[in-house]
């Protein structure tokens, strides 16, 4: 162990920082010397599965043996799952949607959605749909669909598409008085062109392919007044293993993107699943998976003290398993991270709630996974994290630099307590409230962590997904769980099948 424990930083200027999960009252470094031989022994088996793809005791759905491959999705080679000619279609395809679609609908649920909205988020924000085109750089207006059932959400969301439709067509109409602009309405300049991109590994998800059909009929009916164009992402498989959707894509000759085989939906935000997204928005593609790369190799380590994700695992297993910290708050200092600590949700509950070990014994494992947004939920759940049940460990991100920094002006002099806070950077102010709370947590035993992005760029956002990727990988062997099937999910499937046959008798 180094003499400073408490932090490990990349040469990236990423930060593990750890003082707050390791110590007195805290875990241990006993406990840790204690589980050397297990984390020994997990460190293997991830060595093993990034080199052949093997897990002990894995099987797919259909109870075959199934390859776990995502750790090879960070490394760009030909004849990998990332080639340098998938990546170059990719990237193609984005830029044939600049200033020749005017909005993405990316439709899907679980791991086909929740990666594409964090790299959305984190790229465009909040307000990107209402930028100009000149602002997105061309890129298409992006919006999700198919997360939910919710007849509400979608029934508006084609109201607005028509409505956009609508407006284009008017300021088309408006320009056609100018001579020199109609050669741009002949040529369809008034014609609102929208792309669907159904993303479905398994190719039939209720969720998905429900909201993506009614969307599909109503936009379709608009037409010649809109242009819809179709692109899906699911198994190539082809044969008896054909998926609905490709059978579809096939048939209705839509392009195709892969959810590659061995890579499941909670991990496919490095493969086209995610990517196909990044495209549409112009979001940083190489420096993604170069940050995903840098924390895989950063992680070769069997040095516990030096390998971020087999330490965040161990200390996260240790928290759990010796002191009853079975919940995990997921809370980044950052409103754009929000959906890092939604698609983390997925990530821990599928791959580590088991109900078995791999030897079949019952176990119940799993850390329940909680979102939370600081300083947001300081005024929320923070009650909570300082004064319930001892059962938690709060883990913070934080964002060291900014793009934007405003500083908080001298507004109103005469109100001394508004006045006290002018002249701070709010980033500053920002982290003194995470600070703040994780001194308040600390001083109650109360465990916590943070990992410390320098920037929020695509970069780091691709080592911090990346390493929380791999510390399931690890925790899932030092628990001795299959962190790579969600066979719990079949459960309530086996029940809505039928249910919904029956609504239709
Ligand atoms: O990509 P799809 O096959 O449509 O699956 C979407 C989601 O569905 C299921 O509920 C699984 O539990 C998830 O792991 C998966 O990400």
């Amino acid at each position: 162990m180094p003499d400073n424990h408490t932090a490990l930083t990349l040469a990236s200027g990423f930060v593990f920082d750890y003082t707050n999960l390791l110590g007195e009252g805290l875990v241990t470094t006993d406990d840790i010397a204690n589980l050397l031989g297990r984390l020994k022994a997990a460190h293997q088996a991830v060595a093993h599965m990034r080199a052949t793809g093997e897990v002990r005791g894995h099987l797919s759905k259909d109870g075959k043996p199934e390859k776990v491959l995502f750790t090879e999705l960070p490394y760009v080679a030909e004849g990998n799952l990332n080639s340098p000619a998938s990546i170059a279609r990719l990237k193609e395809f984005g830029n044939s949607l600049k200033n020749h679609v005017d909005a993405v609908v990316s439709f899907g649920i679980g791991g086909s959605y929740l990666g594409n909205k964090v790299l959305f988020d984190v790229h465009c924000g909040e307000f990107w749909n209402t930028k100009s085109s000149a602002e997105r750089q061309g890129y298409p207006k992006l919006y999700f669909s198919g997360n939910n059932i919710d007849p509400r959400r979608t029934t508006e969301l084609i109201e607005h598409i028509k409505y956009e439709a609508h407006i284009k067509a008017l300021h088309a109409g408006e320009r056609d008085c100018h001579a020199d602009a109609r050669n741009d309405v002949r040529n369809g300049a008034g014609v609102y062109r929208v792309m669907l991109i159904v993303i479905s590994k398994s190719g039939a998800t209720l969720d998905t392919m429900s909201a993506f059909m009614v969307v599909y009929q109503a936009l379709k009916a608009m037409e010649p007044q809109l242009e819809v164009r179709v692109v899906a992402v699911t198994d190539p498989a082809a044969g008896a293993n054909e998926t609905l959707l490709h059978k579809l894509a096939a048939q209705e000759g839509w392009p195709m993107f892969s959810v590659p085989d061995g890579v499941g939906g909670r991990f496919s935000v490095f493969s086209e699943v995610g990517l196909v997204t990044a495209a549409c928005i112009g979001f940083d593609i190489d420096a993604f998976l170069a940050g995903a790369r840098a924390m895989d190799e950063a992680c070769q380590t069997d040095d516990v003290w030096r390998n971020p994700a087999m330490l965040n695992a161990a200390l996260k297993y240790l928290a759990a398993e010796n002191y009853g910290r079975d919940i995990e708050v997921f809370m980044p200092y950052a409103d754009y991270l929000k959906s890092v600590a939604e698609w983390y949700i997925q990530l821990l509950a599928e791959s580590l709630g088991k109900r078995t070990d791999r030897s079949g014994r019952e176990v119940y494992y799993g850390r329940t996974p909680i979102v939370a947004v600081g300083t947001t939920d300081m005024h929320a759940q923070t009650q909570q994290h300082q004064d319930g049940k001892k059962d938690k460990v709060v883990q913070f991100v934080k964002v060291a630099k900014w793009a934007n920094d405003p500083v908080i002006p001298d507004v109103f002099p005469s109100a001394a307590k508004l006045s006290e806070i002018a002249a701070l950077p709010l980033s500053r102010a920002f982290d003194a409230a995470r600070q703040a709370n994780a001194a308040a947590l600390k001083s109650d035993g109360r465990f916590n962590a943070t990992f410390v992005l320098p920037e929020l760029n695509a970069y780091h956002l691709g080592e911090l997904l990346y390493l929380l990727a791999l510390s399931v990988a690890y925790e899932g062997e030092l628990a001795d769980v299959d962190a790579f099937d969600q066979p719990g999910v079949e459960a309530y499937k086996r029940l809505l099948g039928p249910m919904l046959k029956k609504l239709k008798e």
